[in-house]
């Protein structure tokens, strides 16, 4: 078993540079997320640890070894990818020894690999089936059973869930973090779904535009984020920002009909000027005289979602478990305690700890 690391790891596609400088640590035997919107970067990252891709600048090391111009074979990984490919005509069997086959090993050796792989996978009483009599999960067991029989040091895995329905992703998700416990290699995987890394992931990787936003445990990453991106891209639904000004020790809220709550001591903002950070789980609402008025509530047994437009226009969304009636165009009150609020610099984006946190810290 083996850590990963990344020393500023730079890739250009000709002269475009699109991911830039990414220095991270992934230690032996975690499971490490990449997640952040399309087009950040993450399967670019993930191809250079395996080797599909070239490293334009920097280093990556699996082990002791710098292996950044290294060949994908010499490195001791395996990757499972989107789509599986497996071969239609050859059964669960012949496709997950076949890479063995082809490297010239013993016929038993290969058994016994595929054998355990089936045990881990429960795959047992598929091994004579053909790809086409699988389903979608299975055949998605079945690559990742191709990945485990070569005993990599390091499993890579590509949005491996992205092409079943939602049922199934649940499943496998639980599959694969049984997998992880099981054979504790480390595994980096790339996910667009923030629900697939916070249930994952030791250690999540957010990634903008080429950048590593932060880095940390699914719920550093949720209660203590750095800056409004990753406030916004950890928990679903979305964390709600709205505007507020500093007057004195409280901040005024446009949005809520010029509400008022009392100010934690934050680092000055230039402008006066703050982003309020709102849970959805932290908001509260119900029937009342006031201008904001509820857009739709989603009841979806057990919780609600309620859609709230506020006075200025700001759409909020509030998780409430309360799943009574509630009239489209009804009048609501919102509240919330202002110790679970986040501030955010707006023009920076970055997050604004009250001064005696940020002393503590
Ligand atoms: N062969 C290529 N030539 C030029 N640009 C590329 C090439 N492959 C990827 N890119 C660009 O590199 C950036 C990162 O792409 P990448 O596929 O790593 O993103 P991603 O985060 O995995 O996105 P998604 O979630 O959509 O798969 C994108 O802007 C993409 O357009």
């Amino acid at each position: 078993m083996t850590g990963v690391t990344l020393r500023n790891v730079i890739k250009k596609y000709g002269p475009v540079q699109v991911v830039h400088g990414v220095d991270l640590e992934i230690d032996d035997g975690e499971f490490c997320v990449f997640v952040g919107p399309s087009g950040c970067g993450k399967s670019t990252l993930l191809r250079m640890i395996a080797g599909l891709e070239e490293t334009t600048g920097g280093n990556v090391s699996i082990g002791s070894r710098d292996v950044t111009h290294a060949d994908p074979a010499e490195r001791g990984v395996a990757m499972v990818f989107q789509t599986y490919a497996l071969y239609p005509h050859m059964t669960v069997e012949e496709n997950m020894g076949f890479g063995l086959k082809m490297n010239g090993q013993p016929k038993d050796e290969i058994k016994a690999k595929v054998s355990e792989a089936a045990r881990i996978l429960k795959l047992e009483d598929y091994l004579s089936r053909k790809p086409k009599a699988l389903s979608g999960g299975q055949r998605q067991r079945v690559a990742i059973g191709r990945a485990i029989v070569r005993g990599p040091e390091v499993f890579l895995f590509d949005e491996p869930l992205s092409n079943l329905d939602a049922e199934l992703r649940v499943d496998m998700r639980v599959e694969i973090a049984r997998l992880h416990k099981e054979i504790g290699a480390t595994m980096i995987y790339v996910t667009h779904d923030q629900v697939e890394a916070m249930t994952l992931a030791d250690k999540i990787v957010v990634l903008r535009a080429g950048s590593i936003e932060q880095v940390g445990t699914p719920m550093e990453l949720y209660q203590n984020p750095d800056n409004k991106f990753v406030a916004g891209f950890i928990g679903s639904p979305s964390m709600n920002f709205l505007n507020g000004v500093v007057e004195g020790d409280s901040i005024r809220i446009p949005a809520l009909g010029d509400r008022k709550i009392a100010a934690p001591s934050l680092p000055g903002t230039a402008s006066g000027k703050v982003l309020v950070g709102l849970r959805p789980q932290h908001l509260r609402v119900s029937p009342g005289d006031s201008a904001l008025r509820l857009d739709l509530r989603e009841r979806l047994g057990g919780v609600s979602y309620d859609y709230v437009n506020c006075t200025d226009g700001t759409r909020l969304v509030a998780e409430s478990r309360d799943d009574a009636k509630l009239d489209e165009g009804t009048n609501v009150i919102i509240d919330f305690d202002p110790a679970e609020a986040l501030y955010f610099d707006p023009d920076t984006e970055q997050r604004l700890r009250p001064i005696t946190e940020a002393a503590m810290a």
